[in-house]
């Protein structure tokens, strides 16, 4: 059975101040398990980016728990959730966040320094992550010096060097063209078949679907339903819950 990585139960959240003052999340739970590659998929403001921030420990819920790799965040301190967030989870951004004066390796290798890790080995490590991705050519390009796609590879390179299993990706594919959108989420879906990794996308882009495990779908602060995706062959459909039952 595969390992759950991420668990998020009954989560609440609510942003904003007075009249700003906006339900995110109405009651949110969901598991990522190992060897998962799950899509995120919902309208605009539905709570998807909030939903993948609580998860990766960068928000805390109003109410309910986050679970990573069996600890629990609720009661944690600012450093904890830190902590718990460098050990644990890896993210992806649609605009890449590389450091412009550094390399692309330098980029993969801070990962580790950050975590106090600053041995030799930690140049190989970074080179591996770099090859990973298919950038074992492009270890001393500069940000400037590389195409969106292989930017984007160098963020998932820096995602996964940390061997972190939650690897939390918000709309990875969205500045990229069809090509290189396709080269991301093969990297992400090769990534996923680690059975102690689970990846999960928030994604609008349809291009993505032939690469799920599972499709889960979110409307109005609420899961609304899930589908198996193309890569699993058992159909786990369930029953659709209406988006605005209190
Ligand atoms: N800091 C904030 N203060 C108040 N409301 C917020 C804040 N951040 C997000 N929201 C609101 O919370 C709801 C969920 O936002 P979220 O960004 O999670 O949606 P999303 O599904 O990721 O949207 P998109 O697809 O447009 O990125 C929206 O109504 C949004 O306007």
């Amino acid at each position: 059975m595969s390992t759950p990585i991420v668990e998020a139960i009954d989560i609440e959240k609510t942003l904003g101040e007075g009249a700003g003052r906006v339900q995110a999340l109405r009651g949110v739970s969901l598991t990522l398990k190992g060897g998962e590659m799950t899509l995120l998929m919902g309208p605009s403001g539905s709570g998807k980016t909030t939903l993948l921030s609580i998860l990766g420990c960068m928000l805390t819920p109003t109410r309910g728990t986050v679970r990573l790799r069996g600890e629990t965040t609720t009661g944690a301190s600012a450093e904890g959730l830190a902590r718990l967030r460098r050990s644990h989870v890896g993210f992806v951004f649609q605009s890449y966040h590389l450091f412009p004066t550094l390399t692309a390796l330098e980029n993969v290798r801070l990962v580790l320094d950050v975590r106090g890790e600053r041995g030799e080995d930690t140049r190989e490590r970074a080179a591996a992550a770099l090859t990973t991705v298919g950038l074992s050519h492009k270890h001393h390009a500069f940000p400037r010096e590389l195409s969106g796609g292989e930017q984007q590879r160098v963020a998932i390179a820096r995602a996964v060097v940390g061997r972190t299993s939650a690897i939390l990706a918000d709309e990875p594919t969205a500045s990229l063209d069809s090509e290189n959108g396709q080269a991301i989420m093969t990297v992400l879906a090769e990534i996923a078949k680690d059975p102690e990794r689970a990846v999960l996308v928030v994604t609008h882009d349809p291009r993505t679907l032939p690469f799920a495990d599972r499709i889960v779908r979110i409307e109005d602060g609420r899961i609304v339903g899930e589908d198996a995706g193309a890569r699993r062959a058992i159909v786990t459909t369930e029953p659709e819950v209406p988006a605005h039952v209190p």
